[in-house]
């Protein structure tokens, strides 16, 4: 079982080491915080929270990290900061898994968010779900019915989801993913002077002066974890069509409005949600490694 504390004996400074490490990193590249919280959705949503998406291509693994879903994702090479910090400090004995779920919460902290308690204990998986990434992560174009199901079925409640959609409090979404909503025609959901700003931002598709673009998710508060996705949202300035959809559909649009209007219930059920994330069916025990090198699964 997944416990608080997991390494008090094994490695007493472990958790620690990791929030030093996060904040080293926070100073230095801010977006690192922000990559932690993306890393861990896209890493426990994926079967299990088991690092699986850290696998680089080798000895007949396909990464994770190279399907379509992880359009965009940064700040791999960071673990490898944190997982040296920790090899140097108790050698195999912190799990990247556990690396994913803390560097998170430690993360959320610095961006303004709640302090969140979280257990640990996960092994590592010896797989990569490459294949699977596609069906077991929503498009940024599905229907709410869709990524609901798709979240409760790995116990997350509808209140849950529109509090993790909050991570779009921060961050950044490329043209790619915003220029249909612009171009041939405004999506009427779009807020008229936030279709401008975006416009200015994503040219139509071929006209682009720099090939990578993208808009910001909160141009208020960019840098916090805060409510403001949820008024921007009722705004109409949501960039993915699942952001705007969660004002629209019956079953989200009351928690949409709640966490508008209230940050810190907004912080809890973003506490709460992130937790029930962080323990998606664990590898406990032997059913998994703890990983000598984040990329890669144990040689013996
Ligand atoms: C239905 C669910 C979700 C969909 C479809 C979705 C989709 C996306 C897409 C398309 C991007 C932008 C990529 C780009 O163009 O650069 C993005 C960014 C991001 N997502 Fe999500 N997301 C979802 C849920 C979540 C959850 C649950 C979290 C974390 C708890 C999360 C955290 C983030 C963060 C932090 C970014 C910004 C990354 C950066 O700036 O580097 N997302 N998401
Ligand atoms: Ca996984
Ligand atoms: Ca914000």
């Amino acid at each position: 079982e997944l416990q608080l504390n997991y390494y008090s004996e094994s490695c007493p400074r472990a958790e620690e080491i990791v929030k030093e490490q996060v904040t080293k990193l926070y100073d230095k590249h801010y977006t690192t915080a922000i990559s932690w919280m993306r890393n861990l959705f896209h890493d426990c949503i994926v079967k299990s929270c088991d690092a699986s998406l850290l696998l680089d291509n080798a000895n007949g693994i396909e990464s994770e990290k190279n399907s379509d879903r992880s359009f965009a994702m940064r700040g791999f090479r960071y673990f490898d900061i944190i997982k040296e910090a920790l090899e140097n400090e108790c050698p195999n004995t912190v799990s990247c898994a556990d690396i994913v779920a803390l560097t998170a919460r430690d993360g959320v902290a610095l961006l303004g968010g709640p302090k969140i308690e979280m257990k640990t204990g996960r092994k590592d998986s010896k797989v990569s779900y490459a294949a699977e990434v596609d069906t077991l992560i929503p498009n940024h174009n599905d229907s709410m019915a869709t990524v609901l199901s798709r979240f409760h079925s790995v116990g997350l409640d509808t209140e849950a989801t529109v509090a993790l959609l909050g991570a779009h409090s921060v961050g950044r979404v490329h043209c790619v993913n915003i220029v249909h909503r612009l171009y041939p025609k405004v999506d009427p959901t779009l807020n008229p002077a936030h279709a401008e700003y975006l416009k200015h931002r994503c040219p139509p598709p071929g006209k682009e002066k720099k090939p990578v673009e993208y808009s910001r998710n909160d141009l208020t508060t960019p840098l916090v974890l805060d409510n403001m996705y949820y008024k921007n949202i009722l705004d109409g300035k949501g960039l993915l069509i699942v952001d705007q959809e969660l004002t629209t559909d019956p079953r989200t649009s009351p928690f949409v409005k709640k966490m508008a209007a209230d940050n810190d219930y907004f912080h809890h059920q973003f506490a709460r949600a992130l937790r029930i994330l962080s323990e998606i069916n664990p590898l406990l025990g032997d059913q998994g490694e703890i990983r000598k090198d984040c990329r890669f699964v144990n040689t013996h």
